[in-house]
């Protein structure tokens, strides 16, 4: 399972471009996992949602990327998803696990408290955040920093962990330096001038 570059997005996030071509450069670039999380306001529900999560999931397919759902475990069978992220709010992970033993299954943890009373060893990693400051996620929790991922690392050496938010080319070097096993990001590369610059330098 490689986590190194994994993208997350769904329409709300592709203002200026198909979130399809969007993709497809991503993947082009050297994306390793991709999840697609239709999620806000605006967001496709329905058979729009299922379409383009098809969409999504054969550009990845072909790419050789890894695909994950976000939240929604009805896309999961349909999709062929390869796994499943869930958060300390979505259906509990006991229940991901015992309906998905054989998918990858992602766990978010943001705090000590979280890390203590989520069943951890059910989850094939854990994505850690927001490491930094976030605009693409509308109820955020406070920035935990690199500490967080050094402190998780040191808890649970042999999880995968992936950083997640704010993080951008500039910054995931430290993501990575406190322990983390992949950068995963929005905005780093769905607002990107050069998508294909920004994955390589990512
Ligand atoms: C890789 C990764 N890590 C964390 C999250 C956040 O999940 P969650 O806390 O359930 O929030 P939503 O994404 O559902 O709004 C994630 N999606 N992916
Ligand atoms: C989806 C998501 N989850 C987070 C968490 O902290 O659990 S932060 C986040 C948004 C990440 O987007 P960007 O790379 O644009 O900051
Ligand atoms: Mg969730």
């Amino acid at each position: 399972m490689n986590l190194r570059i994994y993208f997350i997005m769904g329409s709300q996030n592709a203002s200026h471009d198909k979130p399809e071509a969007i993709l497809e450069e991503a993947a082009q670039a050297g994306i390793t996992a991709f999840q697609f999380r239709e999620k806000g306001e605006n967001a496709l529900t329905g058979e729009a949602k299922l379409a383009l999560g098809h969409r999504l999931r054969d550009i990845c397919r072909r790419y050789n990327v890894l695909f994950f759902i976000n939240d929604d475990l009805d896309l999961a069978e349909p999709l062929q998803a390869d796994g499943i992220h869930v958060g300390q709010d979505d259906t509990q992970l006991e229940t991901v696990r015992q309906m998905f033993p054989d998918k990858y299954i992602g766990l978010s943890v943001s705090s000590e408290r979280e890390m203590n009373s989520s069943p951890i060893q059910l989850a094939d990693y854990l994505g850690a955040g927001p490491v930094y400051a976030t605009s693409s996620k509308e109820d955020a929790k406070q920035a935990v920093g690199t500490d967080w991922i050094r402190s998780l690392k040191h808890h649970y050496p042999s999880m995968p962990i992936v950083g997640i938010g704010g993080i951008t080319t500039d910054n995931a070097s430290s993501v990575i330096s406190a322990g983390a096993d992949g950068v995963s990001v929005i905005s780093a590369i769905t607002k990107a001038s050069d998508i294909g610059t920004a994955v390589r330098n990512l």
